[in-house]
């Protein structure tokens, strides 16, 4: 790991990084799944990464979480080169950086009760019994579970309650950097409202930063500081999110824009205006609960 020194270095800068996986073919060349990345993420930001499937939103994740390979290019963590990181550096560097994945049914382990899978990353870094038990406590409050979830298993809660747990696993240790692949994609659009505002309130909170991976431009509009734009592996449009979700340059971006699981454009209006008022609900909820307080 080697240290790169900068002034006002953003928290994550992600520089001309190329990602190319082995081909399972023999002698055929290695697949290129990212070509000539640059992204930063300063803190208490989110950069969000939106993108058809297949476009490598996960490989870039992936590769900042040091689970891709990195074929070319730097990945700077606070001023760190940490894109050939030991074994042993990841270990100290997975304090500050953390993963949400997609799918809560499957990121959980069904065997261990709640408070054990919070406490999992707590005795990794060596935090005495008492101590875990009170943090695990806090955790639950900070992702709005209540305190009995402690002995409950998985199976017991919603999949909307399980991102939950996730999301608190991933806090566990104040992290810095959570990349966040696709954590509403699985979810109901109410409950997507919900986790989205949590994510919102946990970075007031703590000026955490997110990589926040999606497909969907409404979700990555809401959550969003800044957004980048993949297609096949690269950066096509980068900037305010704002603009590049309602005014975008790129005709990829343009056609993203009107692109639709939904096939009837009447339901996919009212699936935009239902999202929306359900997460302008949210939001006010939420300012209103602030300001009482
Ligand atoms: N371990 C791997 N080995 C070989 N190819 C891979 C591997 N992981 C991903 N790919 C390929 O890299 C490309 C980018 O995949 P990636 O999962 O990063 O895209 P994505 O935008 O996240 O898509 P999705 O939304 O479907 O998850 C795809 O063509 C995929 O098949």
């Amino acid at each position: 790991m080697s240290t790169v020194s900068r002034q006002d270095a953003p928290l994550l800068s992600v520089e001309d990084l190329v990602v190319e996986y082995p081909s399972k073919k023999f002698r055929a060349k290695p697949f290129r799944a990212l070509t000539d990345i640059n992204i930063t993420i300063g803190q208490g930001e989110t950069l969000g990464l939106v993108g058809e499937s297949g476009s490598g939103k996960t490989t870039l994740g992936r590769a900042v979480l040091g689970l891709a390979p990195v074929t070319r290019g730097k990945v700077i963590f606070e001023g760190n080169d940490i894109s050939n990181a030991s074994r042993r550096e990841r270990r100290t560097l997975s304090r500050d950086l953390q993963v949400v994945f997609q799918d809560p049914y499957t990121s959980l382990n069904p065997a261990l009760e709640i408070g054990d899978i919070l406490a999992e990353p707590l005795g990794v870094q060596g935090l005495q019994k008492d101590a875990a038990r009170k943090r695990v406590k806090e955790l639950l409050d900070q992702v709005g579970l209540p305190s009995d979830a402690i002995h409950r298993l998985p199976r017991e809660f919603s999949g909307g309650q399980r991102q939950r747990v996730a999301i608190a696993r991933a806090l566990a240790l104040s992290p810095k950097l959570i990349v966040c692949d696709e954590p509403v994609s699985a979810l109901d659009l109410s409950t997507q409202a919900r986790v989205l505002d949590l994510f919102l309130q946990i970075q007031r909170d703590t000026g955490v930063s997110y990589l926040f991976v999606s497909h969907d431009l409404d979700v990555v509009r809401h959550i969003s500081h800044r957004v980048a734009v993949m297609f096949r592996g690269e950066i096509v449009e980068q900037g305010l999110a704002g603009t590049v979700t309602r005014d975008p340059e790129h005709p990829y971006t343009q056609r993203l824009l009107l692109a639709s699981p939904v096939p009837d454009p009447d339901r996919q209006e009212q699936r935009r205006a239902d999202r929306h008022r359900l997460l302008e609900q949210q939001r006010q909820q939420t300012e209103q609960a602030g300001a009482a307080a």
